[in-house]
């Protein structure tokens, strides 16, 4: 550690080697080193008395150099420094949810070409040192307003280096901290945030006489004020960024040191062997950067150059290949030029993590086949290829999808590419020199970690990645021990609603960039939560407002979402139905009976343990679904040995007697369940009407899966089915059957949760959706595999509902406020980790048999249910669950409907007269309400 060399006026020499100078110059940089040996004074000091500052940081960039320096070697002390941690280069128009707020873009230090090319709007801007805190501080102390008025209300932040008290003569400062003088009281905080002392009662005439240099003790420590800190850096949280950003800022000083390790090696002076390979380097640009339409990647500036251009190859024009050029939508070529950027490390300095949040369907496959195939091939620095080898990890039901991706768009002669199952171990991939990227599922990755670890992976991309937001769960652990450098995350849902997970693939992408997860939640979480609570004062709803803005400007570097919006014009017209079935006159018997039953009056008492609510909520959904499925689980129970004891007993005492006597599960019918019936005229209308149409029908259970392939029987469709039991290695081959047009399959049969995520399933046009999940995302997955770029016919989406009964609330929950506080982000919660209270689930254990529709009562709505047509879309409110706050207002088209958004929606009862859709016209006899809406609408559907 360099604060360790404390000695007076250390001077360090090192040489650094540079791209630009002539081979034979040396660059000799002395630092003047500071007595006190606390991290922030080590440094030179080219202002007042700076901050620890990292050698990445601390030497001056080539384009300084090469003004100063002429070809003589020369000494000189390091002036202040431009290199900084972030180095945003950053394109207004694709920064996803977080344009920068004026804060932030004050905070960027754009690079010179990107600039230039992207940034106009920022440019005009005044470019400032992220870490200036201490240089630019303003003469004069800043206070809160009203300060004059009221001196109690003072508030003045200072940085300081800290140490415990002492009497010793030579001390060592302990570390770097934030002084907060509020009143008469102090608050001394290290730069993780964390309080470490405490004082008050002071005088008000000491307070104001605070100056740089001033030593104070303050609860049992010694500190020096080193400088003054603005409150607009304070509330930003930018002047902890030396303890938050600290390691980022270690990792670039890292990459420094390895320039800087044998300096004489790298300035230009190459061994005859490498002058050798650099003569073989194609110095010409792979595919021609001014052919028109070409899609050239943004050139290293000399900063980068000087980082990563050790041998000082000439620059060369990274253009991505024309052939897939010529098929990428504008938002992919974006995405791929953001892509390059972040794992080059032009983002932020010495970082090469992304996460690429696009919505379902955009594309990201392609995008990252893209940057493979580019990164494989070509390189700036001389054309040099950066990455040789790739690792893929995907969800099982998808890794021949992304092999299938990959001939796709590139062929099978372009890029050999390995795929991991039962047969195809690693050790093949690792023995032949033919394969350059391995796609391997996150089971097997575990399975197979030792020998994965044995490869140099240059790229890492983690597809649906959002499964490594714990940071515990093995999966997780495991990757973060590759030492590949270059990470992706790839997921379709939002991943800013919970901060705890946010940080988590944040620091997996970019370790460290954060700072430490204490440093986080003290700075940015804890903040910003309270900020967001209705008690918060105006004083911390700033303040959270601030330092979310501070959190998403950092982020947005390197994250990038696109909503569904960019790609509509590509896609054919999407119906969207919810459909509320009448239940049947068995389960509504039934249901009765349920909601009678011993446990749910315990339930709703508080009597019974905590997962008893489940168990009867899982009865109702069966009943929902067709009581031949709670006759069934009541049979399996009845046969168990601790029947007497369990808790069902309660529930399912005398329901047997309500079934008719000789009930037999397996000769279930269709009236016995009102969505059955539905369903059943569902696909006869599709079927007659549309005979060259496909149906994907999806439910959450396997056992309703299977009664709805024995209706596939009974009426004679052919089917295929895609379940949790479908062996990976045949998944591919089930979806890519039921997408060719000379398949026969009329049905896909798909268990949302067994293998909806990424899934293409473009064969099919109407996509049922038999049950409801607790958990929107789960329902949302599930609908997009249908509608996306490939589709040739309108897409008809019918979302089945029993009236009046827990699936309407089920409902009501998703596009409720309630229903989108937690679960909207994570495809795992289920009900299980839903809590509800005792009011809730009176709710939810209510029968409503005389209404039509629940949800449109509760609508507000003033029509009286005939055929409306939705109010203006301009009286919508924007809403929207993000804990990062309102600075992302941007629409996701597939984040799940609010209330006020489904009363837009046209919407009419069953027996309406008019109805003009064909396929709803056939079955309103079962149906209480529908709603309907249409995207992309052209003329005939
Ligand atoms: N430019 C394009 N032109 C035509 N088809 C495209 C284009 N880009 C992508 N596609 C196709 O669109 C479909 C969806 O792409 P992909 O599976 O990569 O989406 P995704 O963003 O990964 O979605 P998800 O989040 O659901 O996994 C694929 O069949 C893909 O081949
Ligand atoms: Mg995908």
């Amino acid at each position: 550690m360099l604060w360790r060399w404390g000695c007076r006026c250390l001077l360090r020499v090192v040489l650094v080697p540079g791209p630009s100078l002539p081979s034979d110059s040396r660059r000799l940089i002395l630092l003047n080193m500071r007595r006190s040996a606390a991290p922030s004074q080590l440094q030179g000091n080219p202002f007042k008395k700076p901050k620890f500052i990292s050698p990445a940081r601390s030497h001056p960039s080539p384009n300084e150099e090469v003004a100063k320096l002429n070809s003589d070697i020369k000494l000189f002390e390091v002036a202040a420094n431009k290199n900084n941690f972030l180095q945003p280069q950053n394109d207004p128009r694709t920064c996803n949810f977080n344009l920068p707020t004026k804060e932030c873009a004050k905070g960027i230090n754009h690079g010179d070409n990107y600039r230039e090319k992207y940034c106009l709007e920022a440019s005009t801007k005044t470019t400032l040192d992220l870490h200036h805190t201490v240089h630019s501080a303003p003469k004069e102390i800043t206070v809160s307003k009203g300060q004059e008025e009221k001196p109690d209300s003072l508030v003045k932040y200072f940085s300081v280096v800290w140490c415990k008290a002492s009497k010793k003569k030579h001390k060592k400062w302990e570390g770097d901290g934030v002084l907060i003088v509020k009143g008469k009281s102090f608050t001394l905080k290290d730069l993780e945030g964390k309080d470490i002392g405490r004082g008050t009662g002071y005088k008000l005439k000491e307070l104001e006489k605070i100056e740089e240099g001033q030593t104070m003790m303050i609860g049992g420590k010694e500190i020096e004020v080193m400088g003054i800190i603005s409150p607009d850096d304070f509330n930003s949280g930018r002047c902890f960024q030396f303890g938050g950003g600290c390691s980022a800022i270690l990792s670039s000083s890292q990459a420094a040191k390895k320039c800087f390790s044998n300096p004489f090696k790298s300035v230009c002076k190459l061994s005859s062997k490498e002058n050798k390979q650099n003569s073989f380097q194609s110095c010409k640009p792979r595919h021609d950067p001014y052919a028109p339409n070409s899609l050239v990647m943004l050139r290293p500036d000399k900063n980068h150059q000087w980082l990563f251009n050790k041998n000082c190859f000439p620059v060369v024009d990274v253009v991505i290949d024309p052939h897939l050029v010529y098929y990428l939508r504008p938002h992919q070529k974006e995405g791929i030029t953001f892509l390059y950027e972040c794992v080059m490390g032009m983002r932020v300095n010495g970082r090469c993590g992304a996460i690429l949040a696009d919505e379902m369907g955009l594309g990201k496959t392609l995008q990252c086949i893209s940057l493979i195939w580019t990164l494989q091939c070509q390189g700036p620095y001389g054309g040099k290829p950066i990455v040789k080898k790739t690792l893929i990890v995907t969800p099982g039901s998808l890794v021949n999808n992304w092999k299938k991706e990959f001939q796709k768009w590139l062929g099978i002669e372009r890029i050999k590419i390995f795929t991991v199952d039962q047969d195809h171990k690693v050790e093949e991939f690792t023995k032949s020199p033919f394969y350059s990227v391995l796609i391997i599922s996150y089971e097997m990755l575990l399975r197979s970690l030792d020998q994965i670890k044995n490869v140099k992976f240059d790229l890492l991309i983690c597809d649906e990645g959002h499964r490594l937001k714990n940071s515990t769960i093995k999966t997780t652990t495991a990757l973060i021990s590759l030492s590949c450098e270059k990470r992706i995350i790839l997921t379709g849902t939002p991943v800013q609603n919970d901060l705890q997970e946010f940080f988590t693939l944040i620091d997996f992408v970019n370790p460290g960039i954060l700072g430490s997860l204490s440093a986080y939640r003290k700075i940015y979480e804890e903040p910003i939560i309270i900020s967001r609570q209705p008690s918060a004062s105006e004083e911390e709803r700033e303040l959270g407002e601030q330092r979310a803005a501070e959190l998403t400007c950092l982020t947005g570097l390197f994250i990038l979402r696109r909503t569904q919006e960019v790609i509509n014009q590509y896609l054919p017209p999407k119906i969207e139905n919810v459909v509320f079935c009448r239940p049947g006159a068995l389960q509504i018997a039934l249901y009765r009976k349920l909601l009678n039953s011993q446990a749910v009056r315990f339930c709703l008492q508080g009597l019974l343990e905590n997962t008893s609510h489940l168990i009867c909520i899982g009865a109702l959904k069966k009943l929902c679904n067709h009581p031949c499925l709670l006759f069934g689980s009541i049979k399996e129970k009845e046969s168990n040995s601790t029947w007497d004891e369990s808790e069902e007993r309660n529930l399912y005492e005398g329901l047997m007697n309500v079934f008719p006597a000789d009930y037999n599960p397996i000769m279930f019918t269709e009236e016995e369940s009102g969505k059955l019936q539905v369903l059943s005229k569902l696909l006869a209308v599709i079927r007659e009407l549309r005979p060259a149409e496909k149906v994907v029908l999806v439910s959450n259970y396997t056992r309703t899966l299977d009664i709805l392939q024995e209706v596939c029987k009974r009426h004679g469709y052919a089917y295929t089915r895609l379940d949790g039991q479908t062996p990976i290695s045949q998944r591919q081959q089930i979806v890519d059957g039921f997408n060719s047009k000379y398949s026969s399959d009329f049905i896909f049969l798909l268990s949302s949760k067994a293998g909806g995520v990424g899934l293409n399933l473009i064969g099919g046009s109407h996509l049922i959706l038999y049950d409801i999940d607790w958990n929107p995302a789960t329902d949302i997955q599930a609908m997009s595999r249908v509608w996306r770029d490939g589709q040739k016919h309108p897409v008809h989406i019918y979302r089945l509902l029993t009236t009046g009964t827990i699936e309407e609330k089920i409902y009501q929950r998703q596009i409720s406020k309630q229903g989108l506080s937690g679960a909207v982000v994570d495809l795992s919660k289920t009900s299980d980790h839903i809590q509800f209270s005792v009011e809730e689930l009176k709710n939810l254990f209510t029968l409503h048999e005389s209404s039509h529709c629940v949800t449109h009562d509760l609508l507000d709505c003033e029509c009286t249910g005939e055929n409306h047509t939705g109010d203006s879309l301009e009286k919508l409110p924007v809403s929207r669950n993000c804990q990062l706050g309102p600075h992302q207002q941007k629409s996701d088209s597939l984040k799940p409907l609010s209330m006020s958004q489904l009363k837009q929606w046209r919407h009419f009862p069953g027996d309406h007269l008019n109805l003009t859709d064909p396929f709803l016209e056939r079955i309103r006899e079962n149906v209480s309400f529908f709603f309907q809406n249409i995207t992309n609408q052209t003329t005939a559907i």
